[in-house]
């Protein structure tokens, strides 16, 4: 078996992480792993991380793995990215506007700083390809849901790496709360996704960093109608200026939030809580029951306050274990681009 590096490229909402990988089958070992603030639009992170690479005299990269998070309607496999492939990536764009644009840009990016070097695209979604019918559709008619408009799901690269984490002794029922800037939960029955709280976008679900996840359509015709909202300005609204920003008038980092201990921050603290306690106890409804509850990602790693003010609440739902998992959303970027980079033909 070969042994390749991997770079692994991680665009989040708030931020890039990014890690070099030493990969051999499944066994994956971290040189380098290192995070800075959002990618932010002009900016070359890429070549900031190839010549961090070059100054600590670490080995240049045999592939480049991107986390992307949406392929659209065609694309639900982690696949290695040619001309076709960015062709659905442009399109795909639509469907995550805060994070696709910021990650095919680091694709090119990567393709100037790392020439001849084999790319892979590693999907948020493709750990939901296994969704029930009846839990990724969407209550619309059919021609709109013949076109693609159905539950997806999201931070699935986080899910996996816990299911592989927990290995062949994972429970039957488990229930993984991936809490960070984004955040989303998913039912995993036998390893598998069953049912999950982001829908067509990673703006829909739970209450996030700056968006709001699921509100009553409603509010969005409303504000169309009555305030003269248009797509841009709505879009602004949900992804950028919502969810714990728009509830605490100005931070989205829950660090921040428990030190100020203001009203506002205490009612952003609260609807968090209690969006997030709500869908572990969907969750477990799809499930029929819940056997684990994992809590993952920045605040479900970190935050033993927000934790416990989840599970409180749960107490009537019964006996069931409570763990905390670190995420390799990176090393399991790097496994599966170096298993896609390493069999096939060059390109
Ligand atoms: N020690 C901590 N206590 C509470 N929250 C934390 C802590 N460390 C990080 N966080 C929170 O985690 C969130 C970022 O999560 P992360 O998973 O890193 O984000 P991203 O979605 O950008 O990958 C922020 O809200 C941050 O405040
Ligand atoms: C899908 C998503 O919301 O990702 P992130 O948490 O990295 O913003
Ligand atoms: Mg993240």
């Amino acid at each position: 078996m070969t042994t390749g590096h991997v770079l692994a490229l991680n665009a989040g909402s708030s931020s890039l992480k990014y890690g070099l990988y030493r990969v051999e089958g499944d066994a994956c070992d971290a040189l380098l792993t290192a995070q800075t603030e959002a990618a932010g639009a002009g900016a070359d992170p890429v070549a900031t991380v190839r010549d961090a690479l070059r100054g600590r005299s670490l080995p240049m990269p045999d592939a480049v793995g991107h986390r992307i998070v949406h392929g659209g309607p065609n694309i639900r496999a982690h696949a290695r990215i040619d001309e076709g492939l960015m062709a659905h990536l442009e399109e795909a764009k639509a469907f995550a506007p805060l994070h696709v644009p910021v990650a095919v840009a680091m694709v090119k990016r990567a393709r100037e700083a790392f020439p001849g070097v084999p790319q892979v695209a590693c999907f948020d979604t493709a750990f939901h390809a296994t969704l029930p019918v009846v839990a990724k559709t969407l209550p619309l008619p059919a021609d709109l849901r013949e076109g693609g408009i159905e539950r997806y799901g999201f931070h699935g690269l986080s899910y996996e790496s816990i299911v592989r984490r927990l290995g062949d002794a994972i429970p039957e029922r488990v229930v993984v709360a991936h809490l960070g800037n984004g955040a989303s939960l998913c039912a995993v029955r036998r390893g598998k996704s069953v049912d999950t709280t982001m829908g067509l976008t990673p703006t829909g679900g739970i209450v996030m960093g700056t968006r709001p996840g699921d509100l009553d359509p409603g509010v969005l015709l409303y504000l169309m109608r009555e305030r003269g909202y248009d797509a841009e300005r709505l879009e602004k609204l949900v992804d950028r200026e919502s969810g714990l920003k728009g509830l605490s008038g100005g931070t989205s980092d829950m660090r921040t939030l428990h030190e100020r201990g203001d009203e506002t921050s205490r009612l952003a603290l609260d609807v968090f809580a209690h969006a997030a306690r709500k869908q572990v106890a969907a969750m477990a409804a799809s499930l029929g029951g819940i056997d684990l509850l994992v809590f993952t990602g920045g605040i479900g790693e970190n935050d033993a306050a927000m934790r416990e003010a989840i599970a409180d609440g749960l107490r009537w739902m019964g006996a069931f274990d409570v763990r905390v998992i670190r995420t390799e959303e990176d090393a399991q970027i790097a496994r599966h681009t170096w298993r896609l980079a390493s069999q096939g033909s060059p390109l």
